[in-house]
């Protein structure tokens, strides 16, 4: 029986102290905090280049931060930080490297990897990435029959998927090469939807995945190949299928010829790729200069997060807040708020960065963990979030931090945006301050004895819902580089403090592993294996539900 290590970071006096703390100040309303303070934003807030960081609307006081950096510095955050910015292999269960950094690192740097400088190689491929972008979009690079590039399919899932599609979205003022489509689901609907009104002649596929192994992207390869097969000679794939992948071999056994495949390496954790060649589909969306953009923003914020003092540190401050709130205030879930149609995608990005990463209930040596780790990451784009759930938030039982994401600037109707951009402030605010039922009750003109005693309390708001605001000066390749690169950061932070290995997943393999014996088992006539009675009884119902048919 393998040793059961234990981490110990609950152990710590600050851990205790930030408990007590807690209790000792959990009865205080924000409101007294900003009532008390005239200042306070200005004491709780940072700017960046483009970016401003209101973390004003929490439950912290300067005691509160003071205790979380302790915490930090017991956690050896300083040290865990260096450690992958120079390239130890802190990934300890696959030995690996995370380098996510080094994709964004500028020509003229160097970084040394196992006595290899990595820089010229990453370099390499995006030069190699520009070139062939390049060709595609001027026209260079052909189609079979001649005719210019005019969709691409990117056929890949997670971060082969989830990074590329949400910048492709957020950058679409951006656009101005080949249309791209993304297509991830196992389920053929998503490709045969896709491929409906695309042209053979004129439809490149891009078969994006680290390791080449990932069933649903290799199952829409193939579909995708057959499809193509059928509308042109064998020879044309050449013209119309490249990839992206960590594992040349598996990609050349496709079918893929060298030159068309585009490497990265596997200290490139896959929901830290969209930096890399798995980024090329966004590269010929729009153009080399813009994706160096959202390199030089993410860039600008790792330099930002490995210099600044924790103090004035945002990736740091987003951080330890969010362990305030999830591992002191028993909040379990953190909502992410994007007020811009062109963000919409961030919370599936930000779900599988954070989640993936830090969802794990044992150290990063194997230690239990008696104390709770990742919180469940969901959100909507704003305002149509406020349609669904914002109820909850505001009356609800639930301590929810969220984050507020808000472009200032918009390209399209000014006067409009100015309306989405007050109600993501308003409703900072009013998750903030609440209303008290004399202030409810003072609306209530008109209305008194049993009504005004069954409303006042429905019209009542507790408040002291905590939220940070980024506002973005506008949404552009640089301050989206930044806001990617800063939640990668925070999860980062989060997991070192936590004790966690954020960049292993194998939490996804059991199922994965279940998937691949049931699938055979749906086949009539076949023998249905060991399971318990609701998966036979479900094997059953769709057997019988296609004997049927
Ligand atoms: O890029 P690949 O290797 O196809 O993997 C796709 C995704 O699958 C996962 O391994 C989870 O199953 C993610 O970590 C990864 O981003």
């Amino acid at each position: 029986m393998a040793t059961i290590r234990f981490n110990d970071i609950n152990a710590s006096q600050v851990w205790a102290r930030l408990h007590q703390h807690q209790r000792s100040t959990r009865h205080v309303h924000m409101r007294e905090l900003f009532d008390a303070d005239p200042g306070r934003f200005e004491r709780f807030s940072l700017r960046l280049d483009g970016l401003l960081l209101d973390y004003s609307k929490n439950r912290i006081t300067d005691r509160t931060l003071e205790l979380l950096f302790e915490l930090a510095e017991v956690a050896d955050l300083k040290g865990q930080m260096d450690a992958m910015r120079g390239g130890e292999r802190i990934n300890v269960s696959e030995n690996r490297a995370v380098l996510h950094t080094a994709l964004r690192l500028p020509a003229d740097a160097s970084l040394l990897v196992d006595g290899v400088d990595v820089v010229p190689e990453v370099h390499a491929t995006l030069a190699r990435m520009a070139a062939f972008s390049g060709d595609v979009r001027a026209g260079d690079w052909r189609g079979h029959a001649g005719q210019k590039i005019t969709d691409v399919v990117n056929l890949g899932i997670g971060g082969s998927d989830l990074g590329p599609l949400l910048a492709c979205e957020a950058l679409a003022p951006w656009h101005d090469g080949p249309r791209v489509h993304y297509v991830s689901n196992v389920d053929p609907a998503h490709l045969a939807r896709t491929l409906e009104g695309l042209d053979a002649a004129s439809t490149l596929f891009i078969v994006c995945s680290k390791s080449f192994t990932t069933p649903e992207t290799l199952l829409n390869a193939h579909a995708a190949r057959r499809w193509f097969l059928a509308r042109a000679p064998e020879p044309a794939l050449a013209r119309h299928f490249v990839a992206v992948s960590t594992n040349t071999c598996a990609a050349g056994a496709f079918g893929i010829p060298p030159d068309n495949l585009f490497g990265f390496w596997d200290w490139v954790g896959g929901r830290y790729s969209l930096w890399s060649a798995v980024g090329l589909s966004l590269m010929l969306a729009v153009g080399e200069a813009n994706f160096r953009e959202l390199l030089a923003g993410a860039h600008a914020m790792d330099t930002h997060f490995f210099e600044a003092p924790f103090t004035r540190n945002m990736p740091v401050l987003m951080a330890l807040i969010g362990v305030w709130y999830n591992t002191f205030y028993g909040a379990h879930t953190h909502a992410i708020m994007p007020y811009d149609h062109g963000l919409r995608r961030l919370p599936a990005h930000i779900q599988q960065l954070d989640m993936e990463s830090n969802g794990k209930r044992v150290g990063r040596y194997g230690e239990r963990l008696d104390f709770d780790t990742g919180p469940v990451i969901w959100g909507e784009e704003g305002v149509n979030s406020q349609h669904a759930f914002f109820q909850l938030l505001h009356q609800g039982t639930r301590l929810v931090p969220s984050d507020f994401i808000v472009p200032m600037q918009s390209r399209y109707d000014d006067a409009q945006h100015r309306v989405l951009v007050a109600n993501a402030f308003a409703q900072t605010e009013a998750l903030m301050r609440g209303k008290t039922v004399a202030e409810a009750m003072a609306e209530l003109t008109g209305v008194s004895g049993e009504a005004l005693d069954m409303l006042a309390p429905q019209k009542t708001f507790p408040g002291n819902q905590p939220s940070n605001t980024l506002a973005l000066s506008a949404l552009t390749p640089h301050t989206l580089g930044m806001l990617l690169a800063l939640y990668e950061h925070k999860v980062f932070v989060q997991g070192a403090v936590w004790g966690l290995n954020s960049f292993d997943q194998w939490g996804v393999e059991y199922g994965k592993q279940l998937a691949r014996a049931i699938a055979p088992e749906l086949e009539q006539g076949v023998d249905v294996g060991e399971h318990d009675s609701s998966t036979h009884g479900l094997i059953g119902f769709y057997r019988e539900t296609h004997a049927q048919s």
